[in-house]
């Protein structure tokens, strides 16, 4: 097990030296600060299980570092070192978030149980906060692990984050982790369906408008950057958003100032951005249907989330999930899955990705008898459910084999072209032919862009 660090801040030498010495005697590195400001420079370069801080320090008070550490989210329980009767003080600091606290003159065997405490809530909060993050975000597929283990990266920092992926495949669920596990967590997560707003509207619902600034404003309205301040602004569909608004979108952003309609003067906002899109932005920028200054600013990291059958293996995990909670939430048993069923899941395409299954499964349970959940139970659309019942579709209903197979042809090359954002060069490779054969058998189907 790796060792714990502990950050001691604090200004006399001798006191530092003291618990050093206590700390080392537990098998417990130590790194020092004088100041706050040393104490926030180490701590932006170095991850710790625990802050021990006195109270007093040349500039500022260890309250200041209690703050710092909560709103920055950093899981590190942090206790401070108060004069000998200062209790106000203590409170004041547990009240803040501080872990503990210890009075001097320091007893060793207090600090001894405080420090070792202190530890076991670290490393239970850790395996907590990966336990809930897991139960939200299914899937141990090697895709999975890295969307979660990128996810906790972009967290803690401020840069906006393009989410981008399929229809249902967990773009809103993963920017609401972000915001969870971020310093922004405590204040409001904003999800805006940018599709959804009439565009004569959107400039007064994202930044708010004034009593009487046009016919309708009864009274004066919050926007949603207001509303989001301090928070996470998560844009859904950014693609469908007006030239008009982008504009001023982009000017939100960069100047972190926005206007409601009909006020004379500009407002500070604080507010992250997420967005996402299952369209191709990138493709739009060398359309001209999105301004390519704005892209550039939404998309400083881009999350790319895999389609669910490009992660067939998470499959039996969701399934089981989602049954176990839909059975509850219905006070029914939770059915067995057949292994029949599974298989033909892990076969099919699932355009919906996972709301599509939470829907299969939703429907599953309701229609199926007895204790099984089977074949027959899911319901899959039936040119989809696997290429022997397709083939025999095919029989059934006469459709001659050539419009069939044209079928087929444009359904594998339009995934590999939205998989690939439509860059042709890549999704040739993954389908296995030249880029001049693509471009043919593109135009053949009359799929050119
Ligand atoms: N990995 C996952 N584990 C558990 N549930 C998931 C996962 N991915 C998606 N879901 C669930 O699937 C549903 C759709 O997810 P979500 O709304 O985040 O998708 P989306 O990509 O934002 O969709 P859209 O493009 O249509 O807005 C939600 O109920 C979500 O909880």
């Amino acid at each position: 097990m790796k060792m714990p660090v502990t950050l001691v801040v604090d200004d006399e030498p001798d006191i530092r030296e003291l618990l050093e010495i206590t700390l080392n005697r537990m098998n417990i590195r130590t790194c020092c600060a004088e100041n706050i400001s040393q104490a926030k420079q180490l701590l932006a370069s170095e991850s710790f299980d625990l802050c021990l801080t006195d109270m007093r320090l040349p500039d500022g008070d260890g309250l200041d570092l209690v703050d710092y550490i909560q709103e920055r989210g950093l899981l590190l329980p942090v206790a401070v070192i108060t004069a000998h009767g200062s209790m106000d003080i203590a409170i004041k600091a547990m009240k803040k978030g501080a872990f503990d606290f210890l009075s001097k003159p320091v007893d060793l065997a207090a600090l001894r149980q405080l420090v070792g405490n202190a530890l076991q809530t670290s490393q239970a909060k850790l395996v907590e906060k990966d336990r809930r993050t897991r139960d939200t975000l299914l899937g141990e597929s090697a895709l999975m692990c890295e969307i979660r283990s990128k996810i906790e990266k972009v967290a803690r920092n401020q840069a906006p984050i393009y989410i981008s992926g399929e229809s249902g495949s967990g773009k809103e669920l993963v920017a609401k982790l972000i915001h969870q596990q971020g310093p922004r967590s405590n204040k409001q997560f904003v999800a805006i369906n940018c599709g959804a707003i009439p565009h004569e509207l959107m400039e007064s619902e994202f930044f708010g408008h004034k009593k009487g600034s046009f016919s309708g404003a009864i009274a004066d309205k919050q926007g949603f950057f207001q509303a989001a301040d301090g928070g996470t602004l998560f844009l859904d569909e950014v693609a469908d958003l007006p030239l008009s608004l982008q504009v001023k979108l982009l000017r939100a952003i960069q100047e972190k100032k926005i206007r409601p309609v009909g006020e004379q003067h500009e407002i500070a906002v604080d507010v992250r951005i997420l967005s996402a899109t299952h369209k191709d932005l990138a493709k739009m920028v060398q359309e001209g249907s999105f301004r390519q200054d704005l892209y550039y600013r939404i998309n400083v990291i881009e999350l790319n989330l895999p389609p669910l059958r490009a992660r067939v293996d998470d499959i039996p995990q969701i399934v089981a999930h989602l049954l176990a909670r839909l059975a509850k939430a219905n006070a029914v048993p939770v059915p067995h899955f057949n292994d029949a069923a599974l298989t033909v899941l892990k076969r099919y395409a699932f355009p919906g990705n996972v709301r599509e299954l939470e829907n299969i499964l939703e429907r599953a349970l309701a229609l199926h008898e007895g204790d099984c959940i089977e074949v027959d139970d899911l319901n899959l659309p039936p040119s989809n459910s696997g290429s022997i019942s397709e083939a025999s579709q095919v029989r059934a209903e006469k459709i001659s084999l050539e419009s069939y197979l044209e079928d087929v042809e444009r359904k594998a090359l339009t995934a590999a072209l939205e998989e690939n954002h439509w860059n042709q060069s890549t999704a040739a490779q993954q389908l296995g032919m030249t880029f001049r054969s693509l471009q043919y058998r593109l135009k053949k189907l009359g799929l050119e862009k």
